[in-house]
């Protein structure tokens, strides 16, 4: 048997995570591993966040993202928030950089215990999503689905925030559609060559938007903070709001909001919000058994 390591069961905004402290091993939480403990009620997750030990200087870890079907991510908010407070609730530590598949993010956490990520830049080269057809303008895109001369959803914006994501614009409460039906016609649409996350978008005022996401890989979620980037860089980039944005995220059983601020001097994408730990444990990273830890050593963290 594989030596256990140690874990955190989180969330963002009520998006499922584990934090699995991987540092001072070479070996990587398996496919297997993940499916087996998103199946257990107890440690089900969205996403697994894997915290190994830094590849390139000026960084503190080097982070493996994995959904809950097994797949790889290249960006996920919601955990990044999670990793920042499971690290300082360890050090002591407010200001951290990690490296991803994606790029290097840089991540604070405030006196308030909000934690803010720098998401980096949106991209909007079609071919960079990736698409699978050439569009010049990536703000709004031919995709529909439901009937053709009346469709349900359509003309979406796309972009990728290290991961790729379409946001359909809806003008009524995202909760009254039916996601968890056309979520993964979507996400498999031959137009997505990478699959996507797929976000439906409503514009509640110049300055904020509910969203609701069935993410790639992981299906209908209570939060999906990349999503929520990329809503509120679309809307900024179609002229819907203005670049700092408060997302409503509809799904989510948390009432605190998501700030996303486009900032205007670098074209980076900030997202603000919290994090929550809820209880340890040990995991074997090859089978994914675990054993949650007793609430005396859980409460110490
Ligand atoms: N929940 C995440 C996004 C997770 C990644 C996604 N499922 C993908 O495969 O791209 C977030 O908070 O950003």
């Amino acid at each position: 048997m594989t030596e256990m390591v140690e874990f955190a069961k989180m969330n963002g905004l009520g998006n499922k995570i584990l934090v699995v402290d991987m540092r001072g091993r070479d070996d990587r939480v398996t496919p297997e591993a993940a499916v087996a403990l998103a199946a257990e009620a107890e440690t089900g997750f969205d996403q697994i966040m894997a915290i190994h030990d830094p590849k390139i200087d000026g960084t503190d870890a080097y982070i493996d993202i994995i959904n809950c079907d097994g797949s790889k991510a290249q960006a996920c908010g919601n955990g990044t928030r999670c990793v920042v407070q499971a690290l300082s609730a360890e050090t002591g530590r407010k200001a951290f950089t990690f490296q991803t598949v994606a790029g290097v993010l840089n991540a604070v956490e405030h006196e308030d215990g909000m934690i803010s990520v720098d998401m980096g830049k949106p991209v909007f080269e079609w071919n960079r999503i990736p698409l699978a057809e050439e569009f010049h303008d990536t703000s709004r895109i031919e995709l529909q689905i439901g009937p053709i001369d009346d469709p349900v959803l359509h003309s979406p914006s796309v972009a990728s925030m290290g991961n790729p994501h379409a946001i359909f614009w809806v003008d009524r409460d995202p909760m009254s559609f039916d996601l968890g039906r056309f979520g993964p016609l979507l996400e498999n649409h031959p137009m997505f060559p990478e699959k996507a996350n797929i976000t439906l978008a409503q514009v509640t005022g110049k300055d904020c938007l509910r969203t609701r996401t069935w993410e790639r890989g992981a299906g209908l979620t209570l939060a999906c903070g990349s999503a929520a980037c990329a809503a509120g860089v679309s809307a900024a980039r179609t002229g819907r709001t203005v670049r700092k944005v408060t997302i409503d995220v509809a799904s989510s059983p948390s009432r605190q909001p998501l700030v996303i601020e486009w900032r205007e001097r670098d074209d980076h994408v900030v997202m603000t919000g919290p994090a929550e730990w809820e209880w340890s444990g040990h995991l074997d990273p090859v089978t994914g058994a675990f054993e949650r830890d007793a609430e005396a050593g859980a409460s110490a963290k």
